[in-house]
């Protein structure tokens, strides 16, 4: 059995894979709750102290939370905790970005789909909105953009007169009260976002590309770009197990 993990600036995700490589039981975190009292609840239905874990494989861009992931897990199992970018990465994916500064998700989501033949842009709507391209065997970089929600809450919290709203997807761009008008903003913003950037790679690099959504907001977008495109949720767990193979 193999645990990987990924921690975001909002969820983090942790799986326990069988010996066949399926996600067999998921926890999902509130990565600015993560503390050993919490860790040990939510994990204790994984029943890990009857198991025999070969492998634990993390990526995360909240470094102080995954100290006290890796603390506990050892602490708590003896099991010992890697962080994606500590392994030869190079042996999976050719890297051309400032490395120290790369976030491991992003890594974990090109070493997901990557095959030496297509050319991925990966979109995953996070905290942070990521566009990260994939040419063959090459990591070329990306894109950062703000979050949805991250966007939403913010607006919600600074403008007095806007309530908390839930995003809908919408035929109509001119709104006639205030929900349909926020509503529009974010869908329509978004979605012009999106068009744009990834015609943007596209004119950059002079290549064509297979585009990949992952991310908590992927389903509203998935079907309201322009650009066709894949839904994969799972892509930065599958990422993570397809390095594991990097552990000795
Ligand atoms: N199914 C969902 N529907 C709507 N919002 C979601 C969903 N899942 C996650 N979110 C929100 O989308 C944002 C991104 O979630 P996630 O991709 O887990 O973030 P991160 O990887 O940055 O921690 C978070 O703010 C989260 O609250
Ligand atoms: C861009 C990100 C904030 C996205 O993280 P997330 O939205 O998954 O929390 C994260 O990949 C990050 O902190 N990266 C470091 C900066 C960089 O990638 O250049
Ligand atoms: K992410």
């Amino acid at each position: 059995m193999i645990i990987v993990g990924d921690i975001g600036n909002t969820e983090t995700k942790i799986c326990l894979v069988n010996s066949k490589n399926i996600i067999i039981k998921r926890v999902t975190l509130s990565t600015k709750k993560i503390s050993h009292s919490l860790l040990n609840k939510s994990l204790f239905g994984l029943g890990l102290k009857d198991k025999s874990i070969n492998k634990c494989l993390f990526c995360s861009v909240v470094p102080k939370s995954f100290n006290k992931i890796k603390n506990f897990f050892n602490k708590t199992y003896r099991i010992k905790c890697h962080e994606l970018k500590k392994l030869k990465l190079n042996k999976l994916v050719k890297i051309k970005v400032n490395y120290k500064q790369i976030g491991s998700d992003r890594l974990a989501n090109a070493i997901s789909v990557i095959n030496n033949k297509d050319n991925f842009i990966i979109l995953d709507f996070g905290t942070a909105t990521t566009f990260d391209v994939l040419i063959k065997n090459t990591y070329h970089g990306g894109v950062i953009a703000p979050g949805v929600k991250l966007s939403l809450d913010t607006l919600t919290d600074k403008a007095t007169q806007i309530p908390k709203i839930s995003l809908k997807k919408t035929n109509k761009v001119v709104g006639l009260n205030t929900i349909s008008a926020v509503r529009a903003g974010f869908f329509w913003g978004y979605e012009g976002l999106i068009d744009n950037i990834v015609n943007l790679i596209k004119k950059e690099t002079k290549m064509s590309f297979k585009i990949i959504i992952t991310g908590g907001f992927s389903k509203l977008f998935k079907n309201s770009t322009k650009t066709k495109v894949t839904l994969n949720k799972d892509i930065t767990i599958n990422g993570l197990i397809r390095a594991t193979t990097l552990i000795k």
